[in-house]
């Protein structure tokens, strides 16, 4: 519509002739709108200037008049909200006021487009609101049912996995004890190398000696020195004195096979394996010794072969004198799953013993061990306690213990014998573990058991890691006293 204003009128002077505001408003009546485009046209004139050259300006003879200048501004004011009048408001697409209640959250106060949206979360939120996560409680032990327990054991060892459960649990316990299932190291040659009947022996016949009675000497203080006993290394060498006699050995190797025989041969019949009856529920091992023997450190060995086996198992730590033991024993059964009854230390060896088998009863374990506290052979209260922890379990089972198992120090030499004498007399002995036969150990204690007493040897430890627990073997252990070259 500016373009008007500067169109040229036909006829008329160019810019001679100037129009006001009324003959516009005559000429074209009504035309408010045009009144609007005059005022934007005024607008874009730079108004007046006040000051110095203000008053050069000549007024404008074109000027509306007040009154009209009132109205224009009045309806200019109109157009102009008209135009910046926001557009008319839309529908309001936010969300309802109410909120679009979630499974699991309670109704948002102010919801936003986010919070209003379709829940994402799975539709198998529970339907009652997740509580926060609480503080972990510190577990109590497993609470053994009233039927199980005859009266409150102190402390029980947290299992990884309760009798009850152990089937379940069973391969995870089996895993851990895998991991340290790894292969021997070395097998017994390696492990009883160092052991003074080896060594002895591989001097000897280092260099092929000669066939004679010095040799048939030097052989009879070998067996004496690595502790073989006088008795049965008389019989051993006078043997192989008579049969040298008789011309049977070409030479001093051949003796030396001949020797190696006669130690296999006094060992074969010792070398029984323990057999788990399967029929006893619970078949109870009861270990017994002197102290320091390595009885403690044998039932964590020998639960970890017979849980390797697929026994269910429980302990029960008898060794009430000596507090490390019964840590010594929780440890080890919280470590690999297996449960442990243990009242504490001083605690009657007896009530432990009968906990344990009663609680092993009526969960159905298969194997239960239960330690005791070394003591010395020659002192009869503490012997005596002995017969009393068999007397309180037969209360139970009849049959039980199903193995006393004697664990001897292979170091200890002769006296060996009269321990198993007196255990023998007090608990009547079924098995024994000879242990230490590695490193400094003599070994030849074997025999002289052997030989006297005639109970199954079980196993043979030759160290003290958990894998270091063999089933006794007699011409293993034999070949690895010899020297190599009998090739055992
Ligand atoms: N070298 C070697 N050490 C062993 C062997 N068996 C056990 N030991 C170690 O002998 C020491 C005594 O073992 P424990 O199991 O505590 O003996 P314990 O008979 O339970 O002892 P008490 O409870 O005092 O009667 C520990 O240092 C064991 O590591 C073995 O076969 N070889």
């Amino acid at each position: 519509m500016a373009s008007f204003f500067r169109r040229k009128k036909p006829g008329s002077a160019p810019s001679e002739r100037r129009y006001s505001t009324e003959e516009l408003a005559a000429a074209f009546p009504g035309a408010q709108q045009e009144k609007s485009d005059v005022e934007k046209v005024e607008s874009d004139v730079p108004p007046a200037r006040s000051g110095v050259g203000a008053s050069d300006q000549p007024s404008a003879p074109t000027q509306p008049a007040p009154a009209e200048l009132a109205g224009l501004r009045e309806r200019r004011q109109e157009l102009a909200s008209a135009e910046t009048a926001e557009p008319p408001a839309p529908v309001r697409t936010e969300p309802p006021v109410v909120p679009v209640p979630t499974l699991s959250e309670p109704a948002p106060a102010a919801p936003t487009p986010v919070e209003t949206r379709a829940p994402t979360a799975p539709s198998v939120q529970p339907a009652t609101p997740v509580p926060p996560p609480v503080p972990p409680v510190p577990s109590a032990p497993p609470v053994r049912p009233a039927s199980d327990v005859p009266r409150p054991v102190e402390t029980v060892a947290t299992p990884a996995a309760d009798a009850d459960t152990a089937e379940p649990a069973h391969s995870a316990s089996v895993a851990a004890v895998g991991r340290t299932d790894a292969p021997a190291k070395g097998g017994w040659r390696e492990r009883l190398r160092g052991t003074a009947f080896a060594r002895t022996f591989g001097g000897l016949f280092q260099g092929n000696p000669r066939l004679d009675d010095d040799l048939l000497d030097e052989i009879e203080t070998a067996l004496i020195i690595a502790d073989v006993g006088v008795t049965a290394t008389t019989d051993l060498v006078e043997d192989l004195r008579k049969r040298m006699k008789a011309r049977e050995f070409a030479d001093s190797s051949a003796l030396l096979k001949a020797l190696r025989q006669d130690l296999v041969d006094l060992l074969a019949p010792v070398a029984v394996p323990l057999r788990i009856d399967a029929a006893a529920k619970p078949f109870v091992v009861l270990t017994v010794g002197v102290n320091g023997v390595g009885k403690t450190t044998t039932i964590g060995k020998l639960a970890r072969r017979f849980k390797g086996e697929g026994h269910s198992l429980m302990l029960a730590a008898g060794d009430t004198f000596r507090a490390a033991a019964v840590a010594q024993l929780q440890t080890w059964g919280e470590r690999n799953g297996v449960p442990v009854i243990a009242q504490g230390q001083n605690a009657d060896a007896a009530s432990v013993a009968f906990d344990a088998l009663q609680a092993a009863k009526a969960r159905g374990t298969q194997v239960l061990i239960a330690d005791t506290a070394g003591r010395l052979h020659t002192q009869q209260g503490l012997m005596a306690e002995l017969g009393k922890i068999k007397r309180v379990m037969q209360k139970l089972d009849p049959a039980a213990p199903h193995e006393v198992l004697m664990v001897i120090d292979g170091t200890t030499g002769q006296n060996a014998l009269s321990q198993l004498r007196q255990f023998h007399a007090a608990v009547q002995v079924t098995g024994l573990v000879v242990t230490k036969l590695d490193g400094t150990a003599k070994g030849g204690v074997v025999f002289a058991l052997a030989r006297e007493f005639g109970i199954p040897i079980r196993y043979a430890g030759i160290g003290e890691k958990l894998e270091d627990l063999r089933v006794f073997d007699a011409e293993a252990f034999v070949d690895a006293l010899l020297p190599d070259t009998l090739g055992g």
